[in-house]
C-alpha cells in the first residue's frame, strides 16, 4: 500500500472532535507562549524570517523563539489537516464556516508574525498578533462545539418548559440528624454533631479554592513593585474565610425549605433542625461583623467589597437569581470572582487591570464549573424547582455551554498572561491544566454520564487550582 494512503487511513480513524481537540491544544500552546512574557525578549534575539541563527546553550531565549516557530509551522499542519478532515466529513455549514475562518487566519497570523514579531514593524502592535491568534482559537473552540452537538447531542431532547414547583418527597436514606429520629450520641457526641454542624453551614469545601482566588490576587498586585506584609495576607485570608461562611450559612437559612425537597441537601442542618434559625442567622451576623472587622483592618476599599460579595451571594444570587432565571449562576459568578479584587485590593487600595482580568478568569470558569454539576444533578435541581440550565434548556445545550466557556477561560487565562507579564511557569501550567480540562469535557460529550460530568467538575476545579497556584509563584517571582 502506497506511504500515503496509509497516512490517509490513519487519519480516518481519528475521530473528527480528536483532531480538532489535539489542534485547539496546539494553537493555545503558541497563544499563550506569545503570550507569556519569554516569547516577548526571546523574538528580539531570532530577527531574521523564516530562519535565524542556530539555538545554543548560551542563549535560552533563542530556544525559545525557535520553539515558537517551529510550533507555529507543526500548528499550521494540524490547523489545515482539521479543516480538510473537516469538509470531508461534516456537512454541518457551522463547523464548515469556522474551520475556513481558521484556515484562512492561520497565514494572515504567519504573515504578521513575520512583520511584527521579527522586524518590529512601526504602525502594527503585537497585541493585533495575539488578537488574531486568539480569532483562530475561538473559531476552532467553535467548530468543535458545532461538531459535538451534531454528533452528540440529542434533537430530539424536550427540557421541561417549566420546573417542577409542587413539592416531591425525597427518597432520603435515613436521617438521622432529625430530631425524630435522632440516634443517642450522648452529650459529648451532640455536642461534636452540633460544632459538625456549624462548620457545614459555613460550606468549607469551597474555601481552599476561594482563598486561593484571594491569594493570586494579592500576588498579582505585588509586581508593580509593591510589598505584602503577613499582616495583610493573614487578615485578607482570615476576613475572606468568615466572609464565606457567613454567605454559606445566610445560603442554608434562605434556601431551607427547597433544601428539604432536594437528595443532596436535604440533610443540612438548618433542614434537620439541628441547627435552629435564629441561631443560623445569628451565627451568620457574626461570621459578618468579625469578617467585616478585620478586611476593616486592611483597608476600607476591601471590608466594602467584603460586604458587598455577603450580600451578592446570600442576596442577589440565592435570592433573586436562583430561583427565577437560568442564568443563575452566571450572573452569580460575580459572587466568586470578588476575591480577586479583594487580594489586589488589600495590597493597592485601589482596582487595577491585573486584578480584575483574574476577577474575568473566575467569572468565566464559573459556568465551566458548575454546569457539570447541574447536570449530574438536574434531577434534584427539577424537584427543588430551580431553572437550572440542563432543566431548562436540555443537556445538550449545557454541555455546549461548557466548552465554550472554557475556551472563554483559556482565552482570558493567556491575556492574564500579557497584562501581569507572567512567564514560562504560568504558561505551562495553564496548556497542561487546560488540556487535561478539554479532554475531560470531550469525554463529557461523548459518555453523557453522571460519572463523566463528575470528572469534568473536578477537572475544572484543578485546572483552577492549579492556575492560581502558578499565578502564585509567577507572580512573586517577577
Ligand atoms: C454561581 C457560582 C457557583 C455555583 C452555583 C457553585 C456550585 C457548587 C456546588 C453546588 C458545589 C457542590 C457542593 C457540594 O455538594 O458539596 C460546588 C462545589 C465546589 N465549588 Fe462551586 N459553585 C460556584 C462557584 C464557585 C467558585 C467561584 C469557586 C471557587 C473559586 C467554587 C469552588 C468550589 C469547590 C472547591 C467545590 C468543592 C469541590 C469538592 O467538594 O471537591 N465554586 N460548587
Ligand atoms: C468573599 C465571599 C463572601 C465570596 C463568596 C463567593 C462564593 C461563596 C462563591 C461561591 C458560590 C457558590 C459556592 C455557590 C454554591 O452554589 P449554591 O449555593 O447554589 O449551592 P447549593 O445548591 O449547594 O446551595
Amino acid at each position: 500500500m502506497k506511504r500515503e494512503s496509509v497516512l490517509r487511513n490513519q487519519i480516518d480513524d481519528v475521530p473528527l472532535s480528536t483532531l480538532l481537540a489535539g489542534t485547539i491544544v496546539g494553537v493555545y500552546l503558541l497563544v499563550i507562549a506569545g503570550a507569556t512574557a519569554s516569547i516577548a525578549d526571546a523574538a528580539a534575539t531570532c530577527s531574521t524570517w523564516p530562519a535565524c541563527q542556530l539555538p545554543s546553550t548560551e542563549s535560552p531565549a533563542l530556544a525559545v523563539a525557535w520553539g515558537h516557530r517551529v510550533l507555529a509551522a507543526t500548528v499550521g499542519v494540524a490547523v489545515l489537516l482539521s479543516a480538510i478532515v473537516g469538509f470531508r466529513r461534516v456537512s454541518d455549514r457551522r463547523v464548515r464556516a469556522a474551520l475556513a475562518v481558521a484556515v484562512v487566519l492561520f497565514p494572515v497570523q504567519v504573515a504578521l508574525g513575520a512583520v511584527v514579531t521579527v522586524t518590529g514593524a512601526a504602525g502594527i502592535s503585537p497585541a493585533v498578533h495575539l488578537g488574531v491568534a486568539m480569532s483562530i482559537f475561538g473559531s476552532l473552540v467553535l467548530a468543535l462545539a458545532w461538531h459535538l452537538e451534531t454528533m452528540y447531542g440529542d434533537p430530539t431532547e424536550e427540557p421541561d418548559s417549566g420546573v417542577t414547583t409542587q413539592p416531591e418527597p425525597v427518597e432520603t436514606a435515613v436521617d438521622d440528624d432529625h430530631p425524630s429520629t435522632r440516634r443517642d450520641r450522648g452529650p459529648a457526641g451532640e455536642m461534636l454533631a452540633t460544632l459538625q454542624a456549624y462548620v457545614r453551614l459555613t460550606k468549607p469545601r469551597l474555601m481552599w479554592l476561594l482563598c486561593l482566588v484571594a491569594s493570586a490576587g494579592m500576588a498579582l498586585a505585588t509586581t508593580g513593585g509593591r510589598t505584602l506584609t503577613v499582616e495583610t495576607i493573614l487578615a485578607t485570608l482570615s476576613g475572606g474565610v468568615l466572609a464565606i461562611g457567613a454567605s454559606g450559612t445566610f445560603n442554608h437559612v434562605l434556601e431551607r425549605d427547597v433544601d428539604k425537597r432536594m437528595q443532596r441537601t436535604s440533610d443540612r442542618p438548618v433542614v434537620t433542625d439541628r441547627i435552629p434559625i435564629r441561631n443560623a442567622v445569628a451565627f451568620g451576623l457574626l461570621l459578618s461583623a468579625l469578617s467585616l472587622a478585620i478586611f476593616a483592618t486592611v483597608n476600607v476599599l476591601a471590608a466594602a467589597l467584603g460586604l458587598s460579595a455577603i450580600l451578592f451571594y446570600s442576596v442577589v444570587y440565592t435570592l433573586l437569581l436562583k430561583p427565577n432565571t437560568v442564568q443563575n449562576t452566571v450572573i452569580g459568578g460575580f459572587a466568586g470572582a470578588l476575591p480577586a479584587l479583594i487580594g489586589w485590593v488589600a495590597v493597592t487600595g485601589t482596582f487595577g487591570v491585573p486584578g480584575l482580568a483574574l476577577a474575568g478568569i473566575v467569572f468565566l470558569w464559573t459556568p465551566a464549573h458548575f454546569y457539570n454539576l447541574a447536570l449530574a444533578y438536574q434531577d434534584d435541581y427539577a424537584r427543588g424547582g430551580f431553572p437550572m440550565m440542563p432543566v431548562v434548556r436540555g443537556e445538550t445545550v449545557t454541555r455546549k455551554h461548557i466548552l465554550l466557556y472554557l475556551g472563554a477561560t483559556l482565552l482570558a487565562a493567556s491575556g492574564l498572561a500579557t497584562l501581569a507579564n507572567l512567564g514560562v511557569l504560568y504558561g505551562a501550567t495553564v496548556s497542561i491544566v487546560g488540556a487535561i480540562f478539554l479532554w475531560a469535557v470531550l469525554v463529557l460529550h461523548r459518555e453523557r454520564t453522571t460519572d463523566a460530568a463528575f470528572r469534568a467538575f473536578h477537572a475544572s476545579n484543578a485546572f483552577l487550582g492549579a492556575l492560581l497556584v502558578a499565578v502564585v509563584i509567577d507572580a512573586m517571582a517577577v
